[in-house]
């Protein structure tokens, strides 16, 4: 068989990959082969933000918001019509299971361009009336116009859902993008070329560069002069690595970063559902989910059997490949992440935590000896300050502690330099508005967990991120606003 080449999409092709520098995409179930993937240069970092540029006063320039709208409708029913296509691509590229993805990774894949597309078309115009000292009076309205060229870069975790979370609006404000895909999951991208370009979306308003960070095509594209505005989907610390590479142009960011999400437990929650969304929370996707709950603060009287029952949980888990419908877990996205979740739990260990279950390698059969599994993890006993409850982990393990009352719970799950999410747990409703308004974060989750309305407003405080998207706050991003102030 042929080997599998992904090449960079520019200006409404794929690129030849012949004679070019290739990186390997590989299976993390197995580490095997999936494909060799073309390393975008500066030169295709260039053709594709010029191609981004030309297409922003082409057809897609002058199409109406309607006819805009149309066509990402249709992006949408291409997503949905090569459903299995997309599964398959991003479970081999991740290893996540098919369950999961196809509950929450591919249709998210599609409603990301339906809600904005629907959203552009309803959105109203600002306007306000004011006063002259002639008595005539004036009348301001805002109009929106889309920012330009957008870079998007984003990661691996949920390779198709967060890309499109922010090509969806880009789009539909009648920007136009070149995507950068994290390196580990570069084929989602890549498919959606071709369905952009089956719905008939005009050359260069989609672009895709591949590519790793430094020095190559991430680094190429947040440096670039021509790109208007970068979003971007990852590390805090990439983040700020970005934002110094924009910093010269004064470009504006939009940032989806880190998180060490606590879950606020007390004893007055209904238990099942506690367990149930804190098993989620902890470990699906293997725990690389940015909202996910490495902190669980347990109110003490419960602190026992709730610690107990989540074990149970967890050494209940199932990992498995993809396809396997009796697994609820696929193992990390690399070796070398795993290298480092794994020094997380050798430095657990060595700060003295109770390892309540979990904690290294599984033993998998021979043929998935490869591949980047790692064991569900829970450990009990360590302090607030420690590295394990300071920093993010990325993967399927949590710290539980027990709390005694609101305010100290309150005051150590906000002790933390990140604010993205939180859960809280509680059958007092009262109670749940009163903690849900003092967290420090961007989501709040009151007996839930990543439910998601794509209408409110998402994204992270402190180092979690700058900035919301979804809904009209996306909006705020994507368009530039320009004020028309008419003296009557
Ligand atoms: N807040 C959110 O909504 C959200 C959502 C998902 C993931 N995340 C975060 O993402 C991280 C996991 O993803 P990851 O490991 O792929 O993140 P990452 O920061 O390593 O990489 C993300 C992307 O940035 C690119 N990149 C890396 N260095 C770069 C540089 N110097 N210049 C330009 N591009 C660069 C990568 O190639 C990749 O495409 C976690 O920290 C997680 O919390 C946040
Ligand atoms: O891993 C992070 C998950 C982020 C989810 C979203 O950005 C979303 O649901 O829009």
């Amino acid at each position: 068989m042929s080997e599998k080449i992904i090449s960079n999409f520019v200006d409404g092709s794929f690129q030849e990959g012949q004679g070019r520098n290739l990186f390997e995409n590989r299976n993390p179930v197995d580490n095997s082969l999936i494909s060799k993937v073309v390393e975008a240069s500066a030169a295709d970092v260039d053709a594709a933000v010029a191609a981004a540029r030309r297409a922003l006063s082409g057809p897609w320039g002058d199409m109406s918001v309607d006819e805009r709208a149309t066509l990402l409708h249709r992006v949408a029913d291409g997503v949905m019509a090569r459903f299995d296509e997309f599964l398959a691509a991003e479970c081999a590229d991740t290893g996540k299971p098919f369950s999961l993805a196809r509950h929450i990774d591919i249709p998210r894949g599609a409603s990301n361009f339906k809600v904005f597309a629907d959203l552009v078309k309803n959105v109203a115009t600002e306007a306000f009336q004011m006063g002259t000292p002639d008595g005539t009076g004036a009348i301001n309205y805002a109009i929106r116009k889309p920012r330009g060229v957008i870079g998007v870069i984003s990661p691996w975790n949920l390779p198709l859902l967060l890309m499109t979370w922010k090509v969806g609006p880009a789009l539909a404000c009648g920007n136009t993008v070149i995507v950068k895909p994290s390196e580990e999951t570069p084929t989602t991208a890549s498919l959606l070329a071709e369905v952009m370009r089956d719905a008939g979306i005009p050359d260069g308003v989609y672009n895709v560069v591949n590519g790793f960070g430094p020095d190559s095509a991430g680094a190429f594209l947040t440096s670039h002069r021509g790109v208007d505005a970068i979003t971007f989907t990852g590390e805090t610390r990439t983040g700020a690595a970005i934002m110094k590479a924009g910093a010269d142009r004064v470009r504006p960011v939009s940032f989806e970063l880190g998180g060490k999400n606590p879950a606020i437990v007390f004893a007055d929650c209904d238990m099942d559902k506690a367990i149930e969304g804190t098993m989620r929370s902890a470990f699906a996707n293997c725990g690389q989910v940015c909202l996910g709950t490495e902190r669980v603060f347990v109110e003490r009287s419960i602190f026992d059997q709730f610690v107990e029952r989540l074990r149970d949980g967890a050494k209940g888990l199932k990992l498995g490949v993809p396809d396997d419908a009796s697994a609820n877990m696929g193992p990390l996205i690399s070796l070398e992440h795993r290298d480092k979740v794994l020094s997380y739990y050798d430095k657990a260990r060595d700060l003295g935590a109770n390892v309540i279950t979990g904690g290294g390698v599984p033993d998998m059969v021979p043929s998935l000896q490869g591949g980047a599994w790692i064991e569900p993890t829970i450990w009990t006993g360590l302090d607030d300050d420690s590295a394990i409850m300071r920093e993010e982990i990325f993967g399927p393990c949590c710290h539980v502690s027990p709390f005694d009352d609101e305010a100290e719970v309150v005051r150590r799950a906000n002790d933390t330099d990140y604010g993205l999410a939180c859960s809280i747990w509680t059958e007092n409703t009262s109670r749940a508005h009163r903690v849900a308004a003092q967290m420090d974060v961007g989501l709040v989750w009151v007996n839930s967990w990543f439910l998601r309305d794509l209408r409110t407003p998402f994204g992270g405080s402190k180092m979690s991120g700058i900035g919301r998207e979804g809904g009209v706050h996306s909006l705020e991003f994507y368009t530039e606003l320009t004020n028309i102030c008419v003296k009557l």
